[in-house]
């Protein structure tokens, strides 16, 4: 039993933490590691120690914003050290590099927690290991590859490995020990094993060539091809024969792999000139039976469907992702850009197309070209998007992502926008309506804004043509989150730096058009500056729409949702009201406009 913890232990901290804070050797000024001192006795931040034989158990390192590279070897070499550590968490930085396989012999791991970093590369088969490994966490980085065999760790409980690069198929893990699995948004491919309903499609979505339940795709009956089949069987040993066999088949395998790679690369350009050619068919034409396209064109997108073409980062990545509903899952690139379509609007943040498809389900698509998010953070904001799951918020139901342009594609809704109901011809919106259109948007909002993703999410363009009413004419908040953040911050509200408000002053702006019945900008008039001079001049009267005055209105109560909305544009972000706090004002407002019916009737 030792009194202290060793020199070269000490040494060996103080290295790593160097390397993987990237500060060049320097100390990360919020950590005091110090080789005089004693981790387990001084003040080292971040590190647990056993105190009975004074040995490093835990390393807790998260959200420090460190962005040097992972030696893991550095840490696993170590013998005092690999044999005491069972628990190390780097989430939550900017940390690069890759999993060394030295990771192996670490062998007193209980935990791994690397999530939401930019690691990359392939999954080291020592991995496979960690046999003490009960949870592990690579989500949110870049890694790629296939997995290791993990379904051999018999007390992995916890694997999340969503939104990477990571392929192949998906190993027969035994699910009914996991209390968390995910491998959402990879390229993984070919059939889930059997679940046994332990996880649902949240777990697999956004693997495009992903089948079988608890997807909604079914696999087709082909048999698996000879790769994939070779991958999703666990090893039952080789004989000569078959590795001279195998090594026959990968020779093969590469040369056909080299030979696609290089046509593709070729070809990429090509085909991002042929959706911008059936854009500007579309727009020449106002509407197209896209169907008789050239078959030069048809070619071209049916050979990188659901292919995976070289991206911008040189990673692979899909053509089509398809999120959700059970109607879009069979939903393909070639099917989309081969279907009639019109082109509906063309905004300031691209076009917007009605697409019909084949099985009688009609989609719109929004093509958004020169977003300069890359494929991975775009890939990432949907996959939030996708778990927004609020009856008043309109999921998008695929994504395609390309350097130059991306798609989004959404269910149309067939009432239109709150900008047609209130601004077209045929006006017929009364009060209790408009009030409840107003309070279910907010509370909407206030879900966006607090409930999804770690911070939330920022709608970025609200206005009420992105307000459309469905089937039940219920107002739902399309396009959340497709506008980039530099965008937000230099919009409306003056390069305020809390972009959760712009959507305030955007709802505001809402509220204004509710009550009034004007446009935004009429006869080049603004309406905000408007509404605030009236009001100002305390002429409020004359701020609400005729149409309200004549069906008597409670005036008390479009004077409580005026002011509402006058505290959301105010032009100092900080002094707007949260969401959270409008939704909960307006509920007030209803619930007197409720009772007051009841009274009345
Ligand atoms: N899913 C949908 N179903 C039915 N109509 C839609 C749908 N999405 C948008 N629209 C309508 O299509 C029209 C064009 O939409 P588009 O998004 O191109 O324009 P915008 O919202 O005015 O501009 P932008 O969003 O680019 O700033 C709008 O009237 C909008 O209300």
């Amino acid at each position: 039993m030792t009194s202290c913890v060793e020199y070269e232990v000490k040494r060996t901290l103080i290295q790593f933490l160097a390397q993987v804070s990237g500060k060049d050797g320097q100390q990360n000024s919020t950590l005091v590691w110090k080789q005089d001192s004693d981790p387990c006795k001084g003040p080292w931040q971040g590190v647990l120690c056993d105190r009975q034989n004074m040995s490093i158990k835990k390393l807790l390192l998260d959200n420090l914003n460190f962005s040097g590279t992972l030696d893991l070897a550095m840490l696993c070499n170590l013998q005092p050290l690999a044999a005491s550590l069972t628990y190390l968490s780097l989430d939550g930085n900017k940390i690069s590099g890759g999993m060394a396989s030295e990771v192996g012999n670490c062998k007193q791991l209980t935990r791994l927690h690397l999530s939401g970093n930019q690691l990359a590369g392939d999954l080291p088969s020592s991995l496979a290991m960690l046999n003490n490994l009960k949870r592990l966490d690579i989500s949110n980085n870049q890694f790629s590859g296939s997995l290791p065999d993990l379904y051999r760790i018999s007390g992995l409980k916890m694997f999340l490995a969503q939104n990477n690069y990571l392929g192949g198929t998906i190993p027969a893990f035994e699910f009914s020990n996991f209390d968390q699995f995910n491998v959402s948004f990879n390229n993984f491919r070919g059939r889930i094993p059997n679940v046994h309903g332990y996880f649902s499609a949240d777990s697999f979505l956004g693997n495009p060539e992903l089948c079988g339940d608890p997807l909604p795709k079914n696999c087709s009956d082909k048999p698996m091809p000879f790769s994939e089949a070779q991958t999703s069987e666990k090893p039952k040993g080789t004989s000569k024969e078959q590795i001279l066999m195998y090594s026959g088949y990968a020779s093969l395998g590469v040369i056909i792999v080299l030979f696609v790679v290089l046509k593709l690369c070729r070809r990429k350009k090509g085909e991002n000139n042929k959706v911008e050619a059936l854009n500007n068919r579309v727009a020449a034409s106002g509407v197209e039976k896209a169907r008789n396209v050239s078959s030069e064109y048809k070619n071209e997108v049916s050979r990188s469907e659901f292919s995976v073409v070289p991206s911008e980062s040189g990673m692979v990545s899909q053509s089509l992702v398809v999120l959700s509903s059970q109607a879009a899952m069979e939903l393909r690139l070639e099917e989309l850009l081969g279907a009639p379509a019109e082109l509906i609007g063309r905004g300031k943040h691209g076009s917007l197309y009605k697409v019909m498809l084949d099985n009688g389900m009609m989609v719109v698509v929004k093509r958004i070209k020169d977003w300069t998010i890359s494929s991975h953070d775009f890939k990432q904001r949907m996959q939030i998007l996708s778990q927004a799951k609020h009856p008043h918020l309109l999921p998008p139901l695929a994504f395609y992502s390309s350097k130059q342009e991306k798609l989004l594609v959404y269910e149309y809704q067939q009432n239109g926008s709150l900008f047609k109901l209130l601004h077209g011809t045929t006006k017929a919106l009364d009060w209790t309506s408009r009030l409840g259109i107003a309070a279910t948007i907010a509370e909407a909002l206030a879900f966006l804004h607090q409930e999804v993703g770690h911070h939330g999410i920022v709608h970025g363009n609200l206005k009420s043509s992105n307000i459309l009413l469905n089937k039940n004419m219920e107002p739902c908040i399309s396009e959340c989150g497709i506008m980039d953040m530099d965008d937000q911050r230099g919009s409306a509200d003056g390069g305020a730096l809390d972009i959760l408000k712009g959507d305030v002053y955007g709802f505001g702006v809402i509220l204004l058009e509710l009550l009034t019945g004007k446009l935004v900008k009429g006869n080049g008039i603004d309406l905000t500056d408007w509404v605030q001079s009236v009001v100002r001049e305390e002429w409020t009267g004359e701020v609400f729409d005729k149409s309200l005055i004549s069906e008597y209105a409670s005036e008390e109560r479009m004077v409580n949702l005026l002011q509402v909305a006058i505290r959301c544009v105010n032009p100092s972000p900080q002094v707007r009201p949260t969401m959270n706090q409008v939704a909960l004002i307006i509920n007030t407002i209803k619930e007197e406009d409720d009772k007051s019916l009841i009274y009345e009737v």
